[in-house]
């Protein structure tokens, strides 16, 4: 029967391994049960001498309720545990969770750099509102009341003249009207046409640029300019100007630029280029030197300063979705507002 204190001890010992109830029935099995050690223990009992078993019986009963009182409390620590465990939902073995991020649109994130290439050539950022009236918007611009850019085919308007702007030209017009020269802005924002089809929405986003000063040349717009798309897109990018026509500018060109996929060869692995269509050039925006009538305009009724016989100057437009599906490769126009966070979770 000296086993028996040993008993006690060992499961004292033991009790703080068993870490489940698994644990704990192994545990209580292997001293309690039919042939675990207190019944072994015990089977000494029955060759005792009538004198020595009830002292060794009481003993051997105080030993069991003993180790049922330890194995009884490691029951409930467990429990405690377990129910501690589940009311903080915390599992440390469980992997971390990527905390989820968002990332910017495309339109923002090629805003944003065609900003940052332009006011690192000098040109200042001027906002304003979205809702103009028809002189900042047409008439300042040498687009006299029956221009047919004015057509409602062309224009969302509010009531007879005020309407959503159809370009950002107006912000440069309310810059003139309030700042006298030398002038270097570009008017970043949403624009407005009454046109949707696969290649058009009524909502779109342009960048436009004016600078005046004294002597601004030609030769000014093409050097900033070809500065200009060369930091946008890559220091290698060979530039031409075409002649065009835009009411107000006089002359007036558009930019192409030797396409980005396939280098001005017109072709990728004997395929023809789908981005330039086999001519080797990507049309990216207009320009030209500002027309005199819209200094003329401006000058009127603003703060002055804007004689055409005293300063001249060079304005520039560029669509943004446009720009963006060039640098990102993105074919369709729709992608830009269907918000499918599979395609917007790609750009950071
Ligand atoms: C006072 C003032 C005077 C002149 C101005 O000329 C802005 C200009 N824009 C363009 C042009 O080609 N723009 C288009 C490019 C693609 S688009 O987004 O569809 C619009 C040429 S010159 C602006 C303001």
């Amino acid at each position: 029967l000296e086993g028996l204190d040993g008993l006690t001890l060992e499961c004292q010992a033991r009790r703080g391994q068993a870490c489940s109830l698994k644990d704990l029935e192994a545990l209580r099995v292997e001293f309690l049960g039919r042939k675990g050690k207190l019944a072994a223990a015990m089977g000494a009992l029955s060759q005792m001498g009538p004198e020595d078993k009830p002292a060794a019986g009481r003993k051997a009963n105080e030993v069991k309720n003993a180790l049922v009182e330890l194995l009884e409390s490691r029951q409930a620590e467990l429990e405690a545990e377990a129910a501690k465990g589940a009311l903080s939902g915390f599992d440390p073995s469980l992997p971390g969770r990527r905390p989820a991020v968002g990332s910017l649109h495309p339109v923002t994130l090629a805003m944003q750099e065609i900003c940052e290439v332009l006011t690192g050539l000098g040109f200042e950022v001027v906002s304003g509102p979205e809702v103009e009236n028809d002189w900042n918007n047409f008439e300042a611009l040498n687009m006299p009341p029956d221009h047919p850019a004015r057509d409602m085919q062309d224009t969302l308007y509010v009531s007879d003249r005020v309407l959503l702007r159809t370009h950002t030209s107006p912000l440069q017009v309310r810059t003139m009207l309030s700042r006298r020269p030398p002038v270097a802005v570009i008017a970043p924002g949403k624009v407005y046409r009454r046109d949707s089809d696969i290649t058009h929405t009524p909502m779109f986003h342009q960048i436009e640029g004016l600078l005046v000063d004294k002597n601004v040349s030609m030769a000014d717009l093409r050097g900033t300019l070809t500065a200009f798309v060369r930091q946008l897109f890559s220091a290698d990018t060979k530039v031409r100007f075409r002649p065009s026509f835009f009411p107000f500018t006089e002359p007036s060109a558009e930019v192409d630029i030797s396409c980005m996929l396939c280098g001005g060869e017109g072709h990728v692995h004997g395929e023809p280029c789908r981005v330039c269509k086999k001519t080797g050039w990507v049309e990216i925006l207009g320009c030209g030197m500002v027309d005199p009538n819209v200094f003329r305009a401006v000058d009127k009724v603003g703060v002055g300063g804007y004689d055409p016989e005293s300063v001249t100057g060079f304005a520039f437009g560029l669509g943004v979705e446009r720009v963006a599906m060039l640098k990102y490769g993105i074919g369709d126009l729709r992608m830009f507002f269907e918000n499918d966070v599979r395609f917007l979770e790609q750009f950071s």
